[in-house]
């Protein structure tokens, strides 16, 4: 093989083998299952310190006219940033809270692009996420921090917040890849 031609071979090994894609594990989710008829699909890749998606936000989650409305924006960045708790830190999770920045506004059916990554470990049970929306041109339109209480499967069991089988089908297949 040509050495151009071998290294632009590797240069894609090595791109894809560097994002990986993540197990989706509810369909139903509002932001990440594929089978929720008004959700917004979600699928999401790490290359083992962020996290990230693209999307097309669908017209029927406009605001004004033709921009997307600011809750639909803060749900892609919480999504985002869940993900990032559970598969960066390897617990469940649940926002505490967070706090979002919209700087420029985001145009429906425009493909964006939302990355994500812990910013601090603040102590076994918190952790701090941040997250952002990039628009097709790579300007920074949202961004956000959130607190994220983390739990072990047990924990996570106490809380009683989702069945326990479909809890132990979570716990199995959460941390691994697609
Ligand atoms: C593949 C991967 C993807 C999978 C698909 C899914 C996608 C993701 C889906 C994304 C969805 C998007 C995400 C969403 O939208 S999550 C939905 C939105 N968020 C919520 O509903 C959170 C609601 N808030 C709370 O439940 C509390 O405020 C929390 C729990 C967050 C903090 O409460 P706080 O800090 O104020 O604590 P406390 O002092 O009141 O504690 C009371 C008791 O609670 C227990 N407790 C509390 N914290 C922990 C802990 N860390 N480990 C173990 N146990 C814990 C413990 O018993 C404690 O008592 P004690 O024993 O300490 O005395």
């Amino acid at each position: 093989m040509p050495a151009l031609k071998h290294w632009l071979y590797m240069k894609e090994v090595l791109i894809v083998a560097e994002w990986t894609a993540l197990k989706n594990i509810d369909p139903h989710c509002f932001a990440c299952g594929q089978g929720n008829a008004h959700g917004l699909h979600m699928r999401f890749f790490s290359d083992g310190e962020r996290v990230r998606s693209r999307l097309i936000i669908p017209g029927h989650l406009r605001g004004w006219h033709t921009l997307v409305h600011g809750g639909v924006l803060a749900t892609i960045l919480d999504e985002a940033m869940s993900w990032a708790a559970i598969h960066l830190t390897g617990r469940f999770i649940l926002t505490q809270e967070m706090t979002v920045r919209f700087k420029k506004p985001v145009r429906i059916e425009e493909e964006v692009r939302v990355e994500s990554c812990v910013a601090e470990r603040i102590s076994p049970r918190k952790a701090l996420l941040k997250a952002e929306i990039r628009n097709s041109s790579g300007d920074i339109c949202a961004e956000s921090s959130g607190v994220f209480a983390l739990f072990t499967a047990e924990a996570f069991t106490r809380m009683n917040l989702v069945p326990e089988n479909m809890l132990d089908a979570m716990n199995q297949s959460m941390w691994r890849s697609a």
